[in-house]
């Protein structure tokens, strides 16, 4: 499966280009090389503590030599080999169709995940979340998406959370299941346009669109952010590092009282994650550890 990728609207074929990074910090920086060409871009370690796999998919051959003039630059800065890129051209098929057919229906705690090509109506009993699979992260098939469900299932034990940020949405996945819990305002941000685009349509899709508002942000620079909080949830399921950097927010956003469910974090990268959210007055509530990521809960205290 092509996850959270660039599908091809027709036209030129797939390919996906791919290298290996000895480390996190490369990795990060080959990924901003690969990124240039368009495509979204996947990076993880491989187990048990292996180099780091980045890759992307594109529409139309890549021109190597340009991929490989930045990747030169960036070997230099981290002081590491420079990685053989690997390049497959993909088969002719329809991808959004491929995988719409291998994305089954998720239970994850009392949330039921399914694409449109599931006719039956969700089990009663549960909060069905129709989400395609898409050119935005965010089906529940991933660890930190289904951290982050299940973190909102236990919290919705405690009662309503009347104002809530969705802090990089994606497909809005994690707006929608809680405007549908709590049938209360969200608003979903994410730093890319197209996302934003997904989460506004997959809003619409879920019949919330009076609930959710979906905003490019970065972080939390747009002026609707503010103006919107302060907020008693926030989510945000980003990656590690970025996460860290924007703990003062965060805390700065939430409301006393208020809960942060972060996810995009794996085991080994909890404790500086932690640290920065402790640092920024936040007391730690308790993880979900899920395939080797780990989805934290914050509290802010009362003053
Ligand atoms: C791992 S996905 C999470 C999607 C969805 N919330 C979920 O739980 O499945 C992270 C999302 O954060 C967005 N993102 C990354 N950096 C961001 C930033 N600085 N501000 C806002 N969104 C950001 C990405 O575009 C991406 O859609």
């Amino acid at each position: 499966m092509i996850p959270t990728s660039t599908w091809p609207k027709g036209g030129a074929p797939l390919w996906r280009v791919a290298l290996e990074a000895p480390d996190e910090f490369s990795a990060e920086g080959f990924a901003q090389v690969l990124e240039a060409l368009g495509g979204a871009i996947s990076a993880f370690e491989t187990e048990p503590q292996g180099p780091w796999k980045v890759e992307t998919f594109v529409q139309g051959k890549p021109d190597l030599a340009v991929v490989e003039g930045g990747l030169a630059l960036v070997a230099l800065q981290f002081g590491v080999v420079q990685p053989a890129v690997t390049l497959e051209q993909l088969p002719d098929v329809d991808w959004v169709r491929q995988n719409q057919e291998s994305f089954p229906p998720l239970h994850i705690g009392r949330y039921f995940v399914y694409g449109s090509h599931i006719v039956e109506p969700p089990p009663a009993g549960t909060i069905g979340l129709e989400i395609d699979a898409a050119s935005a992260f965010g089906t529940g098939e991933h660890a930190t998406t289904a951290g982050c469900l299940l973190a909102l299932d236990r919290l919705a034990k405690r009662g309503p959370r009347r104002r809530v940020l969705d802090m990089g949405s994606g497909t809005g996945i994690l707006a929608i299941a809680a405007a549908k819990t709590w049938h209360v305002s969200v608003l979903a941000c994410d730093i890319d346009r197209n996302s934003v685009r997904v989460a506004a349509e997959n809003v619409v899709t879920n019949g919330v669109q009076h609930l959710v508002v979906s905003r490019e942000s970065d972080g939390y620079r747009a002026a609707a952010v503010s103006a919107a909080g302060p907020y008693d949830l926030i989510f945000a399921n980003i990656l590690a590092r970025p996460l860290a950097k924007m703990a003062p927010d965060l805390a700065h956003h939430l409301a006393p009282g208020g809960i942060a469910i972060l996810s995009g974090l794996l085991a080994r990268q909890e404790t500086y994650v932690a640290a920065a959210h402790r640092n920024a007055g936040l007391t730690f509530k308790g993880r979900i550890p899920r395939a080797g990521w780990h989805t934290l809960v914050f509290e802010k205290a009362w003053p």
